[in-house]
């Protein structure tokens, strides 16, 4: 029988979370547009930026609690928002202009697989809409089969964050009939695309769009080889895939469907590397009211000196925002410039009448080219007090509670972590002697670590246990006794361990918590529960957040004792991991054994044994054998 691979159990269980997280996100999407159907009836626009604030502040400081950090749950939950707003959008852009068909024709540059398609994809899927491809070899050609009726659709790119404006499409677009009636602005991840075998000290040729060129022209730059430009990304990967050591730079999603795989990702000069798409119509549309509207207008102002800022100020006076301006030469009228305008607003909302009603009085030409809805969503910024809260500085939630952090705090010894929800044994040998060799070897066979008792010894004394330990593959716990001890200490163990004496000592607690080793932190029998937490806490305050909490055992004659009750204790008030130190006695095992399960199930996270000397081996075995059935 095949024996499994140890990463596989730990793979399934990442499988069967990411399908829940599908399964949840599915769900939000859904509530989402329960959300926009109940705003149907009202103006207010979709987008709420008061409700997107005070769910993110929510969330990045339930995040916090979970251990995830603002910026990543701040950066996941946009891209939910995002999604969520622009599905609300598209429903009510269809509910205002309603589909003749479902199937629609859409032209785009290039062929499956190029950034134009994967744009278009996306816009229309937002609109369950389905596609019949009519994939193009110029932005010329997208154009006209639209305007010729063979495509009902147009998908063209007009701008991206590392080239800039695609001046081809600005002039295209003066000559058009169409209207533009939809944006989309899509992440583009450029990538070396390799066929199967490809490596990439191998390739000689790079084949990709110009823009792309452009887009990653650093990157390119450094690798200098011959750089050969083709009419789409869909053609370069095409070429890629048929030309021996040669490779394409353009999308993953798309490389997957020419069988090319990813050797190098994020080669573009932009960190943000997006492209903005329009959608080009026959017939323009309406934006209702809850969606916010972009307006586009074409426009040649008069040649006399003022004639673009009074122009520009008209919009101004009307309230009327501007998102983007680009001037283009005008064929045929040597130094003569149109201009495009970008601005936020509705055709038919009474400033842009009364905007475009001015314009017409202060220049020769202009014309809009579409109102469609906008689909940038920014991100709703936090305010930086929201981001920069966190509860670990606030005074009022000690950084040992589960208010600071709700789940157990696993802490790596050797090979083992602790507090990982695992019962885990850290045995050893009290001291260093004859015996312990034997014990630590007994110990090894059932333990995946194990301790090394290690007392006030000088440098040259923990240098041998340290070699010793080494060689038994053990991590090695010094008691830590004065604070100048941490130095060396901390140089030849893997553990510090605080006695119960130590409690008492916030200078001892304080050297502790500047360290980077784990600390154990024995809590001495008259001490409640509190003040082993609030000496935890002083180490925590100091950096160190490695701190375990150790439960000691007692004895009385024959009867084992340990506190159950405070196990359980500290775990519900602590996310720290708790140890029990039981003093166990090979001539009553059975009783220990009795003990240290139900201290398990008062849920300790594992077991401290500091084996002496004279400690049965057999027994010792045995003891091992039970605590892992
Ligand atoms: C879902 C809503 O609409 C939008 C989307 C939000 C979201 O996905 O959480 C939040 C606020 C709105 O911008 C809503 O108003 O609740």
């Amino acid at each position: 029988m095949t024996q499994e691979h140890p990463l596989d159990p730990i793979r399934r269980q990442i499988t069967a979370l990411d399908r829940q997280l599908l399964e949840l996100l599915a769900q939000r999407r859904e509530l989402s547009l329960d959300v926009a159907r109940t705003k149907a009836d009202v103006t207010k626009p979709v987008r709420d930026s008061d409700r997107e604030s005070a769910l993110l502040t929510r969330l990045v400081s339930e995040g916090r609690q979970l251990g995830l950090d603002g910026q990543y749950v701040s950066r996941l939950f946009h891209a939910i928002i995002e999604d969520s707003v622009l599905r609300q959008q598209a429903w009510f852009q269809s509910q205002h202009n309603p589909a003749v068909t479902e199937r629609i024709n859409v032209a785009y540059l290039g062929a499956k697989g190029s950034y134009s398609y994967l744009a278009s994809h996306s816009y229309f899927e937002r609109r369950a809409l389905e596609l019949n491809e009519l994939g193009q070899s110029s932005f010329n050609a997208i154009l006209d089969t639209v305007e010729q009726g063979q495509a009902d659709y147009g998908v063209i790119p007009i701008e991206n964050t590392s080239s800039g404006s695609i001046n081809e499409v600005f002039d295209l677009l003066q000559h058009t009939n169409l209207h533009i009636v939809g944006e989309t602005t899509e992440s583009i991840p450029h990538c070396v695309l390799l066929p199967e075998g490809g490596a990439l000290s191998e390739i000689k040729t790079v084949f990709a769009h110009p823009q792309v060129h452009a887009q990653c022209s650093r990157y390119l730059a450094e690798l200098n080889v011959h750089q050969e430009y083709c009419a789409s990304s869909a053609e370069a990967m095409s070429k890629a895939a048929q030309t021996p050591n040669s490779a394409a730079i353009a999308s993953e999603r798309g490389g997957a469907l020419y069988g090319l795989h990813v050797a190098k990702r994020d080669l573009a000069n932009q960190p943000r590397n997006e492209t903005r798409f329009l959608v080009l119509a026959r017939k323009p549309v309406d934006v209702p009211p809850q969606v916010p509207a972009k307006t586009t207008l074409l426009m040649a102002t008069g040649q006399q000196p003022g004639a673009l800022v009074e122009a520009l100020s008209v919009l101004r006076d009307n309230g009327v925002n501007m998102t983007k301006l680009e001037s283009r030469p005008i064929h045929g009228n040597p130094w003569e410039e149109m201009f495009y305008l970008d601005v936020q607003a509705n055709l038919h909302s009474q400033p842009m009448q009364q905007a475009l009603r001015d314009l017409t009085r202060l220049t020769r030409f202009v014309k809009v080219l579409g109102c469609y809805p906008c689909e940038t969503v920014l991100p709703t910024e936090l305010d930086s007090h929201a981001l920069a809260h966190d509860p670990r500085l606030s005074d009022e939630t000690p950084l040992h509670s589960r208010t600071h952090k709700a789940r157990t705090s696993p802490i790596r010894i050797g090979h083992q972590q602790l507090g990982d929800g695992s019962f885990r044994i850290l045995a050893g040998p009290a001291h260093h002697s004859m015996e312990a060799n034997e014990i630590a070897r007994t110990v090894k066979e059932y333990a995946g670590a194990a301790l090394w008792g290690s007392h006030d010894q000088d440098e040259a004394s923990l240098r041998t246990h340290a070699k010793l330990c080494q060689q038994l593959g053990l991590p090695l716990v010094g008691e830590l006794t004065a604070a100048e001890r941490r130095p060396l200490l901390s140089e030849y163990c893997d553990l510090l361990l605080l006695g119960p004496g130590a409690l008492n000592e916030p200078a001892l607690l304080a050297a502790a918590g500047q360290d980077q080793r784990p600390v154990i932190l024995i809590r001495p029998e008259q001490a409640d529960g509190q003040a082993l937490l609030d000496a935890a806490e002083i180490i925590l305050q100091q950096g160190n957040q490695q701190v375990i909490l150790c439960e000691p055992g007692q004895r009385e004659g024959d009867r084992p004792r340990l506190d159950l009750a405070m196990v359980a204790w500290l775990k519900q008030h602590s996310h720290l991991p708790v140890l029990l130190a039981p003093d166990c006695d090979s001539q009553h095992l059975a009783l220990d054994l009795a003990l240290i399960q139900a201290a398990k199930t008062a849920g300790a996270d594992g077991l401290l044994l500091a084996i002496q000397p004279q400690f049965d081996a057999a027994a010792l075995a045995q003891l091992m054998a039970a605590l892992y059935r």
